[in-house]
This record gives C-alpha cells, sequence and structure tokens, in this order.
C-alpha cells in the first residue's frame, strides 16, 4: 500500500499522537525518505492547518526528525467528529489514495466511530488501526471484532500492540527460531519457568482518566505481556507472513489458562502509597487527581499462567508489571531445569541457566555455571552477554510501517483480541469478588516486601 495512502489520525491533539505516533513517523520518515505519505489530522478542536503542522514539526523534533518534516509539510487538518457518520465520511471523500484511519481516541470513541462507520462508504482497501484495549472483556470485543468484520477484510484491521513492534520482542523470533540450539531446548523437557516482567518507574502520569478504570492487569498484562508471551511459547510458524505468524500466536493463547484454574492462588496485586521514584516524588495512588480509592484499582499486577500443549504442560509462566517502581529489570526470563545429575565432587552452588532478553536496553544473555578459575572443581557463575542494538525503528514505528504498507504481521487478529480477555477473565474475577488482597508498596520500591520473601 506504500505509495497512495493518507493516514488519518483521528485524535490529532492527544497524547498518544504527539507524544509517540508522530515522533515515529518522523522517525519512519528519516529512515526511508523515498517513502511516499500524505498525513491528515482529524479532531474535535478547532485547529488550522498551520496549528496542526506546527504540531506535528513539534513532534518530529523530539525524534530528531526535523528534515523529515518537508516530506508531510502539506499536512491537512479537519474538526471532526468521529462518532458522527457526515463527519467520517467527509474525511473519506476528501481523502487521495487509499485511507488509513488510526483511532488515537480513548476505546469507547473508537467504538462508537466503527458503528458509525456503518453508514458511511468505505473505499477499498481502507485500513482500521485501533488502539488498545480493545473492548472491555471477551464478549465486548466479540462484538467489536463483529462490527469490523461488517466493514473492511481482516488484514486490514490493525488492533495496535506496540510491544509487537519492540526489536527485543522481534529478536525473540530469530533467536528462537533461527537458532536449532534454542529451538531444541525450547519445551517443558528442558525449561523449568519463564517470567515476563515490566517494571515502570513512570506513575500515573495525568492518565487517571484512562488508568484508573483499567489498572494495571488490563492495561499492561491483558494486552502486551500475553502478546509476548504468545512469542515465547509458539510454535515455530512455516513463514513470518502475517497469516502463518498470527495463527501460531493464536493456537497458543487458546491453550494459555490460569494455573491450575486457580486465580486466587496465581495472582496477586497491589498499589502504590506515597515515596520517591528517583528524584521525583509520588502522592500516594488513592491521592492521585482523578483517582476513586473505591476502585480499588491495583497498580502492580502479577500473574501465573501455563500452556496446556505438549511443549508447555506444567511449565509456569509470570507475568507482572506495576508503576512507580524502583529500577527493576524489565525483561523475559527463561529458566532451565537443573541438570538430571550434578556429578559428585563438584563444590559451589549450581544455579539453574537462565536465558533473558531484556526489554530495554535490549540486551541477550545467558546465565551458565562453568568451573571456576582458581579452584576447576568450584563452580562459578557467567555470563555471557550481547547487545541487541536499539533497533533501526522505535516500537510504534514498526506499527506504522506496518499499517503503510498494508502487512497485518505485527497486528493483534481478533481472535487473539478475544482469547487475551479470556485468559485474564479469572483473575478480574476473584480481584473483584475481594478474594486476593489488594497489597500496598511505597513507590519507589521493588513492590509489597511480602512479594519478595
Ligand atoms: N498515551 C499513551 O501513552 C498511550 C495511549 N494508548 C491508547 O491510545 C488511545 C488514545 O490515548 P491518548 O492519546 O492518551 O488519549 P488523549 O485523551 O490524550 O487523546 C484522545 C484524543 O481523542 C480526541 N477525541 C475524543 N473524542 C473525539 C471524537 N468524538 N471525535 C474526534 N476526536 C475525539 C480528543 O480530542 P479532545 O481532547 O479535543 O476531546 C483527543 O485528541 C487510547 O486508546 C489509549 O489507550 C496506547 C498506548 C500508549
Ligand atoms: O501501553 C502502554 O505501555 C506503556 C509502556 O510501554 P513503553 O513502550 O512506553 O515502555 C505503559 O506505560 C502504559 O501505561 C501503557 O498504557
Amino acid at each position: 500500500m506504500a505509495a497512495d495512502t493518507t493516514l488519518i489520525i483521528l485524535g490529532a491533539s492527544g497524547d498518544l499522537t504527539s507524544r509517540l505516533l508522530l515522533p515515529a513517523l518522523g522517525q519512519l520518515l528519516t529512515r526511508e525518505p523515498g517513502r511516499s505519505v500524505r498525513l491528515h489530522g482529524a479532531g474535535m478542536d478547532d485547529w488550522t492547518d498551520e496549528h496542526w503542522r506546527e504540531a506535528v514539526k513539534k513532534s518530529f523534533q523530539t525524534t530528531d526528525a526535523a528534515a523529515a518534516f518537508d516530506q508531510v509539510s502539506q499536512t491537512t487538518y479537519s474538526q471532526a467528529d468521529i462518532t458522527q457518520a457526515a463527519d467520517l465520511q467527509k474525511l473519506l471523500d476528501d481523502t487521495e489514495g487509499r485511507p488509513a484511519l488510526y483511532f488515537a481516541v480513548p476505546p469507547a470513541i473508537a467504538e462508537k466511530a466503527c458503528l458509525a462507520l456503518s453508514d458511511v462508504k468505505i473505499f477499498e482497501g481502507t485500513v482500521l488501526a485501533l488502539e488498545k484495549p480493545f473492548g472491555t472483556d471477551e464478549a465486548s470485543a466479540h462484538r467489536l471484532n463483529q462490527q469490523l468484520a461488517k466493514l473492511v477484510p481482516e488484514d486490514q484491521v490493525f488492533r495496535i500492540d506496540h510491544f509487537l513492534g519492540r526489536s527485543t520482542v522481534l529478536n525473540l523470533l530469530g533467536a528462537r527460531f533461527a537458532n536449532r540450539l534454542l529451538e531444541s531446548v525450547w519445551s517443558a523437557d528442558d525449561i523449568g519457568s519463564v517470567e515476563i516482567d515490566y517494571p515502570e518507574p513512570l506513575g500515573l502520569e495525568g492518565r487517571a482518566g484512562y488508568y484508573d478504570g483499567a489498572g494495571a492487569l488490563v492495561d499492561m498484562i491483558q494486552s502486551h505481556l500475553l502478546q509476548v508471551m504468545a512469542f515465547v511459547t509458539m510454535e515455530p510458524p512455516a513463514s513470518l507472513n502475517q497469516l502463518d505468524l498470527r495463527d501460531a500466536t493464536s493456537a497458543v493463547l487458546r491453550a494459555t489458562h490460569v494455573r491450575d484454574d486457580d486465580p486466587v492462588h496465581n495472582s496477586r496485586r497491589a498499589r502504590y502509597t506515597a515515596g520517591d521514584v528517583g528524584d521525583r516524588h509520588f502522592p500516594s495512588y488513592v491521592d492521585e487527581p482523578g483517582v476513586d480509592a473505591a476502585r480499588g484499582t491495583e497498580t502492580l499486577a502479577e500473574m501465573t499462567v501455563e500452556v496446556r500443549n505438549a511443549r508447555w504442560q506444567g511449565v509456569p509462566i509470570t507475568l507482572r508489571s506495576g508503576k512507580a517502581l524502583s529500577s527493576g529489570h524489565r525483561a523475559i526470563t527463561v529458566t532451565f531445569k537443573p541438570v538430571r545429575h550434578l556429578p559428585g565432587g563438584f563444590v559451589g552452588e549450581s544455579e539453574p541457566s537462565e536465558l533473558v532478553f531484556s526489554l530495554g536496553p535490549d540486551t541477550m544473555s545467558l546465565g551458565l555455571n562453568v568451573n571456576g578459575a582458581d579452584d576447576p572443581l568450584e563452580l562459578e557463575r557467567v555470563t555471557l552477554a550481547a547487545d541487541l542494538g536499539e533497533g533501526a525503528l522505535k516500537a510504534y514505528g514498526e506499527v506504522l510501517s506496518g499499517i503503510l504498507d498494508g502487512d497485518a504481521m505485527l497486528a493483534v487478529r481478533g481472535d487473539a483480541a478475544e482469547q487475551c480477555w479470556r485468559i485474564v477473565q479469572p483473575v478480574i474475577d476473584a480481584w473483584r469478588a475481594n478474594e486476593v488482597p489488594l497489597d500496598e508498596y511505597p513507590a519507589g520500591t521493588a513492590g509489597p516486601t511480602s512479594w519478595n520473601e
């Protein structure tokens, strides 16, 4: 779709647009100056083209992409309420080439807009890109999928999960499928556990309107971390095209369940109290503007799942993410089983081998036991480490590149989006029923002390 696409960003004045989408577009155009794209912004605000161009220029500057602005300097803006069919029709009628509608708006507005699109003449090839969260539970995600299916074919729907555009996550595919060494030990025969941890130093950052209704489980685990888990655990696809790759990730998500079907013993939740993260002071979460303490929203969530298939039976896979945490290690950690028998005569600890994919800075490391330098029979730990580099594009650059090329490989397929809700629902239910305590941790720590005991 490269040449004649118009990227229409709906929600032009929003945070996602200015902080992530436009800088990523600037980076993409800097890297690929031959790429031709038309850009149009739309939103509720009464902006002029000039105001919008300034906003685009400013965002491009944040990724040193000022020069790339020339490629979109004729970008235009229109005021539109995208929940209204007439406004959507006008946007599409005014578009040259194939439109890619990027819904950078709150999910409820995107849903209304998709309903309004039923009364709009949609041109062949139109792409619809929707941000997370996709629906609010399995049933609502299913309804939204049915609505989208009436509008455009599935491979023109881009359910965005920017974690799939992260270079380490893409590196998982290379490491797993281009190395027989790894692929042959990639199962419950050799792997004892997997942990996917994404601690964030950030707090609420003024997003109470969204976050207080979502919490850490829905914000991070229901979407991003389950998608990453699918890349770690899927069967080898025949190719990396969107059909094969997404068939493989959907299949493994279908086999994923809360461990032992017991959310009470396989999930934990907590929220932060006042504290300092580096030189930033955070009030207690409940005192943050816009937070309703009665909601009991968690800012740190953990759940353990299992994949019920021959490859993974019995391997606990723990997903964890939280806000206002000390600088923890964001990583995918694959811990191997201990050796079947350690020959007598060795001294020292023999820890299980560990393969770690670090999610920024992007590195890969393998922790192994080796003979010590001084006493050859004393085991020592060494770590073989590789810097994987930053990746050519930021995650949203990969996402936009997929949309502009019409390649849905890194977009979440409709059935997978529904599965992710099904997987977390028992935990949501147990938390709503107060069957799992809501622990506390001071901002700037690694989480509740009881979690580390
Ligand atoms: N911000 C982030 O870091 C991330 C956000 N996301 C997702 O991106 C989406 C957008 O989030 P974010 O940018 O933070 O939200 P914001 O509230 O900052 O922006 C939403 C935008 O939508 C516009 N809008 C609201 N209603 C309408 C309407 N009826 N017609 C046209 N435009 C409308 C708003 O305009 P106005 O202000 O004038 O009402 C505003 O420009 C959400 O789904 C979020 O989950 C995903 C990953 C990260
Ligand atoms: O989607 C989201 O992701 C970010 C974390 O991703 P990053 O790439 O910015 O590190 C998270 O902070 C935010 O709450 C969530 O909505």
